[in-house]
């Protein structure tokens, strides 16, 4: 796995941000390996300033990248790659975590060079998120997995259609996570407990659920059944939630689907 240095990071927002902190504690990635351009520099961005990566350098600097990632809204990347273009060496591979932008459109805006999307999710800033990566040339996925590879489970795509599915699922897919939590959370509320008791039970619940996901390897099914009593509780609460038809299932496919379609619009 190679990944050439060093990278320009064009968009140090939300995900820009999460992919220098997963740097940091990945350390694959060093700030002085780094360049970002960011109209407003947030606090992630700055902190990698004062540890030595070059902040808003001039386009003359920008020669020098040999990897770039577009991390900016894909309603704005046209703009950056006017700016970009001219000033950047033919051979760095461009690597757009953009949504909706297509391998056909990059190379439009980036004639020549190697490309590779990614699509993956904040949580890449704890060193263990998840990212879906797709590239027609062998550079471009190189890059794709020198980046993204240390600090995500990666899934790598052999049809360039499926990133849209992989947005719908996995990119989105920590908010659908969080309203769930912010939803038990409420409910706690309103069943008596007070807001921090509510608080530490649904988020704490998350995490211990999730912690068993990953230790025990099992499907949800069997998870559900281990806390399911026959006649209890639980199952009083999943005749509502999973009601064939009209619960969760459909609820959570017709949320995927509005992001995938929503996903093929913003190209
Ligand atoms: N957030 C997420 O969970 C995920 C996001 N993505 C993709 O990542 C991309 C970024 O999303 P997100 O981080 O949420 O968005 P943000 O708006 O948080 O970040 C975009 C950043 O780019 C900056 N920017 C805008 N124009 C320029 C420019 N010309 N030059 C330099 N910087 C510029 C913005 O500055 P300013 O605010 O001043 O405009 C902002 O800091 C999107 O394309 C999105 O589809 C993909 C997967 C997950
Ligand atoms: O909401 C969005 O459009 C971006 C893409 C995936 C997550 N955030």
């Amino acid at each position: 796995m190679s990944l050439a240095k060093p990278i320009l990071l064009v968009g140090a927002g939300a995900l820009g941000s999460s992919i220098l902190k997963g740097f940091r504690v990945q350390g694959h990635v060093t700030p002085s390996d780094v360049m970002i351009l960011d109209l407003k520099p947030g606090e992630e961005a700055q902190a990698y300033a004062a540890d030595g990566a070059k902040l808003n350098p001039l386009p003359e600097i920008w020669h020098s990248a040999k990897t770039i990632i577009l991390a900016v809204k894909p309603q704005g990347w046209h703009a950056v790659a006017q700016i970009l273009n001219g000033n950047i060496d033919k051979a760095a591979v461009i690597v757009s975590v953009m949504a909706g932008v297509t391998t056909t459109q990059l190379k439009q805006a980036f004639a020549g060079h190697p490309t590779a999307r990614v699509m993956p999710t904040t949580g890449v800033a704890t060193g263990k998120g998840v990212a879906s990566l797709y590239a027609d040339t062998v550079a471009g996925m190189d890059a794709a997995r020198g980046l993204f590879a240390p600090m995500a489970q990666t899934v790598e795509l052999a049809d360039e259609d499926q990133i849209n599915s992989a947005t719908a699922v996995s990119g989105s897919g920590p908010a659908y996570v969080y309203a769930f939590v912010r939803a038990l959370e409420k409910a706690g509320r309103a069943n008596g407990l007070s807001y921090s008791h509510a608080r530490d039970l649904a988020r704490g619940t998350l995490i211990s659920a999730a912690r068993l996901l990953d230790e025990t390897g099992e499907d949800p099914e069997a998870l559900i059944k281990k806390v399911a009593s026959p006649g209890g509780t639980t199952e009083a609460a999943l005749n509502i939630l999973c009601k064939p038809g009209e619960g969760l299932d459909e609820l959570i496919l017709a949320s995927v689907d509005a992001a995938h379609k929503r996903s093929r619009e913003l190209g």
